[in-house]
């Protein structure tokens, strides 16, 4: 088997008497999509936050292409090639698709600017910037105000934002959330691809998305993970449609 990109090994985290994640084991293998279900409340986030560097575990330790991570930050280990993908949006409103690809590929740099100009003349970075906006199908849209996108447009540029770091895997929480029919379908088609070039840990609640594309599921339930497997393993196991999909949803 290959080796794994990621893996996390027994993460334990408490908030007081409360046990987010219990002994949460999980890698991720380089062309999968592996996705991460489960309840509001279950621990996602958390597990997330653990992994990206925002919190650190009680105990347990995270790996990232084989070097232990356990006790960088959130900023090394996007250097060494973790890209992620918000819940809320992390985009400057104000400024154009371009100019917040732009910054997105500067956050790679590791050095101070001084003047937004400046940068905004750069041929490498707005080569990357470019490069990553066409990859999402953004480059007609590169001089409009990102908040004048639609909701859609606005996550495709987040993915497109992670992209100009040339990541080598991805954390994606919840990119589909708000998107219309139309919206994930293209997302899903985006992403289907993406694997193969940067393998994806994606937390979803849009069970079709996640059942269209991952190849392994893990389901957390209060803080632990109950199963994981392929979307057919996932759908027949019984405790997991006992604990989370619900009869007519597994069917
Ligand atoms: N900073 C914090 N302090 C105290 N409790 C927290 C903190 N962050 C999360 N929790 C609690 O930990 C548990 C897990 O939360 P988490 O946000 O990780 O779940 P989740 O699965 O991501 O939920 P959702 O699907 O709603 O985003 C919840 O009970 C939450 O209230």
């Amino acid at each position: 088997m290959a080796e794994a990109v990621l893996r996390a090994q027994g993460l334990n985290k408490s908030y007081g008497a409360l046990q987010a994640s219990k002994d949460v084991s999980l890698d991720l293998r380089p062309g999968e999509i592996h996705a991460l279900i489960g309840p509001n409340g279950a621990g996602k986030s958390t597990l997330i936050k653990q992994i990206a560097g925002n919190i650190a575990p009680d105990s347990g330790r995270v790996e990232l292409l084989g070097r232990d991570v356990t006790a960088l930050d959130t900023v090394a280990r996007a250097r060494m090639g973790l890209g992620r993908t918000f819940q809320i949006s992390a985009l400057a409103m104000d400024y154009t698709v371009l100019q917040n690809a732009v910054l997105g590929a500067l956050g790679g740099r590791g050095r101070p600017f001084h003047f937004f100009r400046n940068v905004m003349k750069d041929p490498e970075l707005l080569e990357q910037a470019h490069d990553a906006l066409e990859r999402v199908g953004l480059t007609d849209d590169a001089n409009r105000r990102t908040a004048d996108l639609s909701h859609g447009q606005r996550r495709q540029l987040e993915v497109a934002v992670a992209l100009t770091l040339k990541p080598r895997l991805f954390l994606m929480d919840e990119p589909m959330a708000g998107l219309g029919a139309a919206g994930s379908k293209a997302l899903t088609g985006f992403l289907d691809g993406l694997r193969q070039e940067a393998p994806i840990l994606l937390v979803e609640h849009d069970m079709d998305a996640v059942f269209a594309l991952a190849d392994r599921i893990s389901v957390l339930v209060y803080g632990q993970i109950i199963a994981t497997g392929t979307a057919d393993e996932i759908r027949a196991n019984a405790e997991v449609r006992r604990a989370y999909l619900g009869e007519e949803d597994a069917a």
